[in-house]
């Protein structure tokens, strides 16, 4: 029996006791303010009780301030100081909001066992999530079924296939720098909505290839802010219409009708023989060859795929966009100020692209090439450390969870293993607070942290997509640095910490592009 069931037989029985001492008589005396009244009173020494059982030893509000909905105003604006006060208070610390009960775990130890616990936990994704990316999705998936769905999608995102992609990714790169240096000719301009803006269009094109037209790209990337508010942690969980999970939820049907109709494309495309160029292809591809319809060099492979409709498709390339969308949005905001700030570096990115192309910046990118960016992906790498996306990541507990000797998650609570403190614990990253691209020289200490690298979380969950976010992110920078000179104006709240699904500069960065001569670094 749990500390709860011990509190309801305890209620049980002195409720049985109370009707025996003549409760109904003396409730029939009451007036109907008293009977409220009491009723509240009952109401909130359960929620409080409850609260302190399920805190049990951990760090946390002594009790819950505010009865009920606890700090639920709070956590329509979560500001970044109230996390690190929570991870400072202790390892595990908790706090309760309506009737969620939720755990965050700070320590390295603590958080990668909870990654790695599949079998008590499972991503917690808030109500309305399910029914704007569809209950058939396969995100929703959980154990043998989820590690069986994520085989078939892991070569989707190796270094391998992006080979294909990467010759459509460059094109929208540049499209984009030619772009930024337009937008800058008003002078500095706020550029969180510009790079939202290229991170939805650069994800389109590689998941979509050509089967997705400019106008398709400019309707989602002009609207895919209303999936992001419509999925906030604390939202309503009934789709009212005109209310923000609603608009949420029309531009993601919107989106997969779109991917629906490229995926039949691609299918047809594939079958003439056509060589995959985007991920939609490259997932096509590997289903023909698991039934045998087309003979490829990849045929031999182990992983069968069955044949998915239109529609899995669509709704599986969606939730890629979901995934990518915010966390690449932010790489690309925090990469930018931080190069930006720091011309020695830009100006050594900048000799580092000369070299690897030998002096010509117009040779094109290929995989080869992008690896012997080591300086460009220090920068990367580093980026991700200090500001890392995805501070944190939701999950639920699907039974009691002993998550140490002396405390056990109750069934049903969230339980979050938070990713910052890690990656700036001071035992393994020296000056944590300073950006310093050499830690990751090879052989250098930074590398024997591995448990400590949690930006792309580890386990069976574990990001997708983290190989193509080191290389293209490395492949763009290294761009941005030769062709553009970018200039970054600093304001006080350049590196305050503002959350919306992950962290932005508070300023929302406020840059100017100008086109250079990208034969020469200084
Ligand atoms: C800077 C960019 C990114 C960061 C920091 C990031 C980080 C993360 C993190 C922390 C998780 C949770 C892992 C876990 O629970 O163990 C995750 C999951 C995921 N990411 Fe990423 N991500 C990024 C970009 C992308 C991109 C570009 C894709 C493209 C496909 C992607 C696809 C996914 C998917 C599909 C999952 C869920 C995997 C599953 O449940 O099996 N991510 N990511």
């Amino acid at each position: 029996m749990d500390a709860k069931d011990t509190f309801e037989a305890v209620s049980n029985s002195t409720s049985t006791l109370a009707e025996k001492t003549g409760f109904l008589s003396a409730l029939g005396s009451m007036s109907w303010l008293q009977i409220v009244i009491s009723l509240l009173v009952v109401a909130i020494s359960y929620d409080q009780i409850s609260y302190q059982l399920n805190k049990g030893s951990i760090a946390g509000p002594r009790f819950k301030i505010w009865p009920f909905i606890g700090p639920f105003l709070e956590s329509l604006d979560p500001k970044f100081e109230e996390y690190v006060a929570k991870w400072n208070s202790g390892p595990l610390s908790c706090v309760s909001i309506f009737h969620k009960f939720v755990v965050i775990a700070s320590d390295n130890t603590l958080a990668r066992k909870i990654f790695q616990s599949p079998s008590f936990v499972k991503p917690c994704v808030v109500d309305v999530a399910v029914k704007i990316l569809r209950p058939t999705n396969w995100v929703f998936l959980d154990g043998k079924a989820h590690v069986d769905y994520r085989k078939g999608l892991n070569p989707l995102f190796t270094k391998k296939a992006l080979e294909d992609y990467i010759p459509e990714q460059e094109k929208v790169m540049d499209e984009y720098l030619e772009k930024f240096v337009e937008v800058s000719e008003k002078g500095p301009q706020i550029f969180f909505h510009e790079f939202r803006e290229y991170m939805c269009a650069i994800s389109l094109r590689t998941f979509c290839g050509d089967y997705i037209t400019e106008e398709q790209i400019k309707l989602i990337a002009d609207n895919y802010y209303k999936v992001t508010a419509a999925l906030e942690l604390v939202n309503f969980p009934i789709i009212i219409p005109f209310t923000k999970t609603w608009y949420g939820k029309v531009i993601a049907d919107q989106s997969m009708k779109i991917f629906e109709a490229c995926a039949q494309l691609s299918k047809d495309a594939i079958l003439k023989g056509k060589k995959p160029n985007c991920v939609m292809d490259a997932w096509i591809q590997s289903m023909y060859e698991s039934r045998g319809d087309i003979v490829t060099e990849n045929s031999d492979s182990k992983t069968k795929v069955r044949l998915f409709s239109n529609r899995e498709i669509s709704e599986a390339v969606f939730t890629f966009l979901f995934a990518s969308q915010d966390a690449s949005s932010s790489l690309c905001c925090w990469l930018f100020q931080i190069v930006a700030d720091r011309p020695e570096v830009a100006q050594k990115i900048r000799e580092e692209q000369l070299r690897i192309r030998n002096g010509d910046p117009h040779v094109k990118l290929t995989p080869e090439l992008i690896d012997k960016m080591e300086y460009t992906n220090m920068v990367v790498r580093e980026t991700l450390r200090i500001r890392p996306p995805v501070i944190m990541v939701p999950y639920v507990a699907k039974k009691a969870y002993p998550v140490t000797d002396s405390y056990t998650v109750p069934k049903g609570a969230m339980i979050i293993p938070s990713v910052y403190p890690s990656l700036h614990d001071p035992e393994v990253y020296e000056n944590p607070e300073e950006f310093i691209p050499e830690r990751w020289l090879p052989g250098a200490k930074a590398w024997e942290g591995k448990k400590n690298w949690l930006v792309f979380g580890t386990g069976t969950h574990v990001c997708l997509g983290q190989t193509y976010v080191m290389m293209s992110f490395t492949a763009l920078i290294g761009k941005a640095c030769m062709f553009t000179d970018f200039k970054h104006t600093v304001t006080p709240l350049s590196e305050k910490v503002k959350v919306f699904a992950t962290i932005f500069p508070m300023d929302d960065l406020i840059l100017e592009f100008h086109k250079r001569d990208p034969t020469t670094v200084m």
